[in-house]
């Protein structure tokens, strides 16, 4: 039986969605490392499998807002070797979410993470190993960052050396009363490397980044929110409330298809990353997967008013 014109346009849609959708997703996985830059993965996740302890945990909620919580009180949620390559599998995992449209980040115990595991740093202070941990963590936090949807860092506590970087991953960044964002790198005689310096000029400008690496002062949430590194400081100190509150803010970006969102977050991070003739065409290309979509016919009916 002849297809109707109607089935022709639904079936070229969904083969555009399929193709330009697979599109995206390879260019969001595209390692920024690879052999050719000296870095070899496998050898070494090995090398981090030797450094264990804590966990990263995902709950994927049914309203779409992943919960990624940094889970080793006992360091202050520093990154053992195991949390490095677990944060990476998770990252995958997030990639994959169909339904998700936002992420809140945070750490166990009401404080948010103190940078690399000290311990490990010390075993792989060799210069080829600390390039590989190097390399990895940007891969991650770059596809961390890319993700398709809304990302918060739930700031508590302190956020130190390698966890302040990885709060610049995120798209905004929410501070409880007390809390600190602290890029202590310096008195550690290094520089981040974790992508949280280039990151960070882009948040707060070149100037603000210069003073907050070369000071590596603490940064407490009325000096975040006066340099646009804080979006908010919430009312609850403790991990519930804070939580919840969080949850709160961030809904009221969340509000909508997951498809929606989803493209939302594309074209912006095209628009932050990108010249903007590549970005011109991803939005095209991202604006071709939801014009007579779903949500747009549906709305097409209603009509709403936007009063
Ligand atoms: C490219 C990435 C670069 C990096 O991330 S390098 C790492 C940068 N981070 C740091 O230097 C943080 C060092 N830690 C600190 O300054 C303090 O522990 C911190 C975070 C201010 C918390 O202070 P307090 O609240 O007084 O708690 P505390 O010092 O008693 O810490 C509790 C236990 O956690 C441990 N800890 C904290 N941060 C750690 C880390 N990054 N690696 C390994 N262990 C770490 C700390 O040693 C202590 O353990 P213990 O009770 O002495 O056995």
């Amino acid at each position: 039986m002849p297809f109707t014109v109607t089935e022709m346009a639904v079936s070229l849609w969904k083969n555009l969605l399929q193709t330009t959708k697979e599109r995206i997703l390879q260019q969001r996985r595209m390692s920024l490392y690879n052999g050719a830059h000296g870095y070899d993965e496998e050898l070494l996740k090995k090398k981090l499998q030797q450094f264990a302890g804590g966990s990263i945990n995902l709950s994927k909620e049914d309203n779409g807002i992943g919960i990624l919580t940094l889970n080793n009180p006992k360091l202050m949620n520093a990154f053992t070797g195991t949390m490095m390559v677990e944060l990476q599998e998770r990252v995958t995992e997030l990639e994959n979410w169909k339904d998700g449209k936002g992420l809140i980040i945070y750490g166990a115990g009401n404080t948010f993470c103190s940078g690399s595991d000290l311990n490990a740093v010390k075993a792989i202070s060799n210069s080829q190993d600390g390039m590989n941990m190097c390399m990895f963590m940007q891969n991650t936090l770059t596809r961390l960052m890319r993700l398709p949807l809304i990302s918060v860092a739930l700031v508590q506590g302190k956020a130190f050396g390698g966890g302040a970087e990885l709060t610049t991953a995120c798209d905004f960044r929410l501070m409880t009363p007390g809390s600190e964002i602290r890029f202590v790198h310096k008195h550690m005689g290094l520089v981040p490397g974790w992508g949280g310096a280039a990151r960070l000029v882009r948040i707060v400008g070149s100037g603000a980044a210069l003073q907050l690496l070369s000071g590596a002062a603490g940064v407490d949430p009325e000096r975040a929110l006066h340099l646009g590194l804080s979006e908010e400081t919430l009312s609850s100190s403790d991990e519930t409330g804070a939580l919840e509150e969080a949850q709160a803010w961030l809904s009221q970006y969340t509000e909508g298809p997951a498809t929606v969102i989803q493209a939302v977050k594309k074209v912006v991070t095209a628009g932050r990353e990108l010249p903007v003739e590549a970005a011109l065409r991803t939005e095209k290309d991202v604006f071709g997967t939801v014009w007579g979509g779903p949500a747009n016919l549906q709305a097409l009916v209603r009509r709403p008013k936007h009063k």
